[in-house]
Formats: structure tokens, C-alpha cells, sequence
């Protein structure tokens, strides 16, 4: 009884819809920025995630500002925080939201949409922060590079304690 491993989804084939773009980005860079996300968790476990673009999806991926929607969290504007993600469930579950108000791009400068996008995703999957200053799932945001940042061991043993 002791310990307990975070509710994960109970099935491996999710799926995402992007239901509003930043005009911060081509569109085909925002697709590719959350496809990789995706991707960087689905390389260590077995779950797979189709891309739908209309009805309800798993992870529901929206840009927002301030109060949005009958979304509980909201955003404060440029800086601070930059996103949110629900963990693992029915409605609100597995949806993540980036705030608008930063400038979202796909190289070094503003936010890098693919870094911020796989660490919301850690929570949409059902991992916590961890305080490994390597992981991805470090609560502070560390402007690496995007194309080299892999997952750390931390991040790797989190995902597999849930889809092993
Ligand atoms: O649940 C929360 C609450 C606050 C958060 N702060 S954030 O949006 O500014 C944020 C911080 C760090 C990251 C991050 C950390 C490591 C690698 C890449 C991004 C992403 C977003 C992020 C978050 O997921
Ligand atoms: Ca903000
Ligand atoms: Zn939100």
C-alpha cells in the first residue's frame, strides 16, 4: 500500500488536436514543435498519439491569455508562467494551454514552443516537477539547445514508472 505511482492514462493510443495557433510561428512550425513534444515521451514508452483536427481530442492543445474558457488556471501575461497542462482524465484531463502573451518560437530566442511543449506534455502524461536540474521536467525553464536536449534519466524512469 505504500508509495504510489501517479494516475496515468489508462489506455496507449492518445489522441491531439491543436485547436488554435500562435501567430507567433508558421503553423507548420507549431505542428512540428508539438509533434516533436509528443514524440520525446512516446520514444520511451508505449504510448502513440494521432493528430485529429475537429472533435474532442485526449490532449486538447490551445494558445490562450488570462482567463480563458472555464479553464480553473490562468495566465499573467508575458513572462512568468508560460504554460499548463492537466494530468491524465476525462474533460479537462490531458489538456494544455500556452500562454499567448509570450513570443513563441522555434529556435533560441522568446520561448521555445518544442522545450515548454514536452514538459506540459511530462504533466499531460501524469509525471510531477522533478528536482533534477538536468530533467525536462525541472520546474525552471533553461533555454537549451532544443535540437540536442534529450530526456534526462530522471524524466526517463518517471514515464516508465507509469508505462512501463
Ligand atoms: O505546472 C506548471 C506550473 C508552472 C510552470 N512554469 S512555466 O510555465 O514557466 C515553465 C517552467 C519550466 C518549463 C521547462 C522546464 C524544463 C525544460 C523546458 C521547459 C516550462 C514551463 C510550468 C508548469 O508546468
Ligand atoms: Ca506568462
Ligand atoms: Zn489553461
Amino acid at each position: 500500500q505504500y508509495g504510489y505511482t501517479l494516475p496515468g492514462w489508462r489506455k496507449y493510443n492518445l489522441t491531439y488536436r491543436i485547436v488554435n495557433y500562435t501567430p507567433d510561428m508558421a503553423r507548420v512550425d507549431v505542428d512540428e514543435a508539438i509533434q516533436n513534444g509528443l514524440e520525446v515521451w512516446s520514444g520511451v514508452t508505449p504510448l502513440t498519439f494521432t493528430k485529429i483536427s475537429k472533435g474532442i481530442a485526449d490532449i486538447m492543445i490551445a494558445f490562450r491569455t488570462r482567463v480563458h474558457g472555464r479553464c480553473p488556471r490562468y495566465f499573467d501575461g508575458p513572462l512568468g508562467v508560460l504554460g499548463h497542462a492537466f494530468p491524465p482524465g476525462l474533460g479537462l484531463g490531458g489538456d494544455t494551454h500556452f500562454d499567448e502573451d509570450e513570443n513563441w518560437t522555434k529556435d533560441g530566442a522568446g520561448f521555445n514552443l518544442f522545450l515548454v511543449a514536452a514538459h506540459e506534455f511530462g504533466h499531460a502524461l501524469g509525471l510531477s516537477h522533478s528536482n533534477d536540474q538536468t530533467a525536462l521536467m525541472f520546474p525552471n525553464y533553461v533555454s537549451l539547445d532544443p535540437n540536442k536536449y534529450p530526456l534526462s534519466q530522471d524524466d526517463i524512469n518517471g514515464i516508465q514508472s507509469i508505462y512501463g
